[in-house]
């Protein structure tokens, strides 16, 4: 993000913010406490204007009614001293006052002194009668001895020996008849006189009023109750200054015509009283005002904030939801609910998705929101999405649905669907799992099919058999489970390779399935065994012709790089419910009647009966002696003699293997070998044939004999043995036999298997000395061109095509084909199974080197083989007696 993207968020976060409650309520909450505090001291300022100015009004008022009360006062003192010194001036100083007395003009003694003064300074005369004194040192007295001013003169305060209680002098001068100063006349008063009318009620507790002089002192000051006077007071900003200190409004005006000045004071905390009440009062409610709008603005704040805390958390889970939606793999559908007018829910409004939904839908998120589910999808009523999402509003939690989505609506053929009901809704995350559905589907086929084939596999065939026996159970019918194995496959196997054999089974597989009808099944079960599945009457002649066209089709040549190969096809059938209840038994019993075809000379389908379970039975009480048989010793060897054609000498042995069974007599190979190659058993078995062989043959020729070479089988599991060379090493090791009187024979299948390291064991059996020779030559489908590659010395004509000599032209054709073939490739060749003169003589004029066979011998035991030979020269008689007992 540049810079300007970066600023323009913070902005757009800060003004955000502003607009929170929660920032923006303590700020309109300071402000209304601003404003409070403002205006609750505006009008304190006010009110304490106001009451200024009320005591300004009543201190104007109480001068004016004071100066007033003064002025007549003084008029009333000013009268008696001009009517006194009338009388003075024209009775004399002692016939004034008794003659005013008379008259009445005399003010009451109790509060006015009068005294008549002469001019020296002393008291001639006073009402009420005092000691004469003398006042000449007294202002009073001097200011009218000095001067003439006409006016009356107001003294200090003053008391003296005739009157020794304070008070104020009024004096006027008196004059002769000349003019000249004759004297005084005097009133005196008690200060207190004139702030008698000072009222507590309008004054209050600290109040003032008083006279002062022009010349400033004090004449009669009252604050309360406490009268003063002598003080001096000076004005500033029309404020009375007292010594005292005392604050107060006061005013002082001068009276006309005398040196005095009213004054007037009142108690600053009187006048402000109500005020101060006023202010207490604005000043609580202002106080609890604040503290109710802190406490509620804090409730507010601390509502605000918590609503926006869960906001910003709904918003932080909102975007990283939008973040996850919009990455994630999943459809996002937000829908709320629609309700009609009876509050039932009808449908669902979609108001938010994802990108994933856009492409899922292909409609954009502006053209989805708005879009309800069933105008989206009308299916969504019948095909049960509706009824999935009102399920999940009503039940809570989370609702989870795959299905096979058949709605053009939704680009996606397998869907899950998860369903969370919110608030008023739902969310819908979809998941297209179209992928993971054919994987499934593919995974669930591999589990169930052969992968080469592609049909059904041993698993998937178990449960078909057991759903149709379940099936043929309910409605009284019958099943038939024929089992298949080919007849010849291994041969191809070895013989032509992996490729070849796979290549069989496919073309096998095909032609098996089209030989079906509707409702048959056929699986492969394994290797070169297969399973068919028929459902009919029970009676072996509706299956019939398919069990025939099927042997027919797998009859039919295949051709196998290049070559044509014919295989067969033995069958056996069970038949449900006859031949058994369950897939077990009824495949357990195809499987005998499979193996009794096979007896009966194989391409043939043999329908189970209940005497071929002594087959099965047969194969596992062998499996079971076989086990035992060797600790026990009941194998022998026997020996066939090997002739030499040219001069009919007996050069070799074939050792052939018996097994004495205590119970079932003498047991051919043909029997157990195959079971013991089965079980694993035939690696312990090759090997005792292996050590008694050798050891046999060197007690021949340690007791004198012409030396023969043995020849000694191995089977394709002893040949494939990573031991096998070092088990040949320590046979010949421990019987003392040089390697060159061993002969190992090898079937050309086993060396077709592998053949690159068939060759590589062959050459390393063939460096220690021991030949090799190559058994039933011509049976399988050996390579021609390989065959030079091989360290061998011998081919073993199989008997199977000496047994026609003389009488099949193609027999014999193969037998000098092999026997050409293997002298250019400088091999010996031995035919096997000569039984008549005739097959001898073919093979001697056909150039065959060497022969065995009941001609001249039938495999024989080491005693009788002696009579076989010519007699060594010593120690006849104890050679026939020799035998190797191991
Ligand atoms: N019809 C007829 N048969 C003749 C004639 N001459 C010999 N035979 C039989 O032909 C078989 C020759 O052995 P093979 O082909 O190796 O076939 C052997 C060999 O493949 C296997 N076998 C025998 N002994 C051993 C053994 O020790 N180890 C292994 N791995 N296989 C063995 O068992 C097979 C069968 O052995 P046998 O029953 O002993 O059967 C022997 C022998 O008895 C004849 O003129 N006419």
């Amino acid at each position: 993000m540049n810079n300007g993207g970066k600023q323009d968020t913070l902005r757009a976060r800060w003004m955000r913010r502003g607009l929170d409650t929660h920032f923006s309520l303590p700020l309109f909450a300071l402000l209304l406490l601003v404003a409070i505090w403002v205006v609750s001291f505006h009008e304190i300022d006010a009110e304490r204007e106001h009451a200024r100015e009320a005591a300004a009004d009543t201190l104007r008022e109480m001068l004016g009614t004071y100066e007033a009360q003064v002025a007549r006062s003084l008029d009333g003192i000013d009268q008696t001293l001009r009517v006194l010194k009338y009388a003075v001036e024209r009775k004399g100083a002692l016939g004034a006052l008794p003659e005013l007395g008379r008259e009445g003009l005399l003010p009451p003694g109790v509060v006015f002194v009068v005294s008549i003064v002469d001019r020296n300074g002393i008291t001639v005369a006073s009402n009420p009668r005092a000691l004469s004194i003398s006042v000449a040192d007294q202002s009073y007295f001097k200011f009218h001895q000095e001067r003439d001013s006409g006016s009356t003169y107001v003294s200090h305060a003053l008391r003296d020996v005739a009157n020794t209680e304070w008070h104020l002098h009024f004096t006027r001068r008196l004059d002769d008849d000349d003019g000249n100063f004759a004297g005084i006349v005097i009133v005196e008063t008690d200060p207190a006189y004139f702030t008698s009318s000072y009222e507590r009620s309008r004054l209050g507790e600290h109040g003032m009023l008083g006279l002062v002089g022009a010349d400033g002192v004090v004449r009669a000051l009252r604050i309360g109750d406490q009268l003063t006077f002598g003080q001096h007071v000076t004005t500033q900003d029309d404020l009375v200054k007292l010594p005292e200190g005392v604050r107060n409004y006061s005013g002082m005006r001068p009276l006309h015509g005398v040196p005095l000045n009213v004054l007037v004071g009142l108690d600053e905390n009187e006048p402000m009283a109500g005020f101060e009440r006023m202010r207490r009062e604005k000043l609580w409610e202002s106080a609890i005002a604040s503290t109710v709008l802190v406490f509620v603005t804090a409730l507010l704040w601390l509502w605000s904030w918590q609503g926006a805390r869960s906001r910003a958390h709904v918003r932080r889970a909102q975007e990283t939801y939008a973040a996850a939606s919009a990455a994630s793999l999943d459809a996002f559908l937000v829908m709320r609910e629609v309700r009609d007018a009876a509050g039932d829910i009808v449908d669902f409004v979609i108001v938010d998705a994802n990108q994933r939904a856009e492409e899922m839908t292909g409609h954009s998120k502006q053209e989805l929101c708005g879009m309800t589910l069933c105008g989206f999808m009308p299916q969504a009523r019948s095909n049960g999405m509706f009824g999935h999402l009102m399920h999940a509003m009503r039940h809570g939690g989370v609702h989870e649905q795959e299905w096979e989505n058949t709605l053009p609506q939704i680009r996606a053929r397998w869907l899950h669907q998860q369903v969370v009901p919110v608030e008023n809704g739902v969310v819908a995350i979809i998941r297209d799992i179209s992928e993971r559905k054919l994987a499934e589907a593919r995974m669930l086929h591999l589990a169930h099919h052969d992968t080469l084939t592609g049909l059904p596999n041993r698993i998937l065939i178990a449960d078909r058999l057991e759903l149709t026996i379940a099936q043929a159970q309910r409605s009284g019918g019958a099943v038939l489970v024929a089992f298949i194995d080919l007849d010849g496959f291994k041969l191809v196997n070895d013989g032509l390779g992996h490729n070849a054999g796979d290549e069989l089974l496919k073309v096998v597989a095909a032609r098996m399935e089209g030989c079906l009808r509707a409702g048959d099944t056929v699986g492969r079960f394994g290797g070169d065994e297969f399973v068919l599945l028929l459902n009919g009457s029970g009676r072996a002649g509706d299956a019939a012709p398919v069990l025939e066209r099927v042997r027919e089709a797998v009859l039919r040549p295949v051709s196998l790089n290049g070559q044509d190969v014919q295989v067969s096809c033995s069958i056996g059938v069970a038949v449900y419910p006859g031949d058994g209840g369950d897939a077990e038994t009824l495949l357990m019993h195809a499987d005998a009647a499979m193996y009794r075809a096979k007896d009966l000379g194989k391409n043939n389908c043999q329908f189970y009966t209940s005497e071929m379970n002594a087959h099965i039975e047969e194969k596992l009480t062998m499996l079971e002696g076989l086990r035992c048989a060797l600790d026990e010793g009941q194998f022998r060897l026997l020996y066939q003699p090997k002739v030499d054609l040219r001069d009919g000498s007996v050069f070799g042995v074939e050792a052939l293997v018996r097994w004495d069974h205590p119970q079932h007599g003498v047991i051919g190979p043909d029997r157990f070998i195959p079971l013991a190659e089965e079980s694993g058993m035939i690696i312990a078995l090759g090997d005792w044939v292996l050590r008694t062989a050798c050891l046999q043959n060197q007690a021949w020729q340690r007791a004198g004999l012409a030396p023969l070479r043995v020849s000694v089988n191995v089977s394709p599991r002893q040949f494939e043995e990573s031991g096998l060379v070092q088990r040949v090493a320590q046979a010949l090791q421990d019987s003392g036999m040089a390697p060159e009187w061993l002969e190992l024979e090898v079937t050309e299948g086993v060396i077709m298997r592998d053949l690159q390291q068939a060759v590589a064991k062959m050459a390393e059996v063939r460096a220690m000395g021991v030949s090799l020779s190559i058994d039933d030559f011509g049976t399988g489908y050996s390579s021609l061109s390989a065959l030079k590659s091989f360290p061998i010395s011998t081919l073993k004509i199989d008997k199977s095509f000496v047994r026609d000599l003389g009488r099949s032209s193609g027999d014999e054709a193969i037998a000098s084909s092999i026997i050409g073939l293997a002298h250019r490739l400088k091999l010996r060749v031995i035919a096997e199974g000569v039984e008549t003169e005739q097959q001898r003589s073919f093979l001697r004029d056909n150039g065959c080197d060497e022969m065995q066979g009941y001609l001249f011998s039938r495999p024989v035991s080491p005693e009788q083989l002696l009579t076989l030979l010519p007699p060594p020269v010593t120690a006849a008689p104890v050679l026939r007696r020799l035998r190797v007992v191991t």
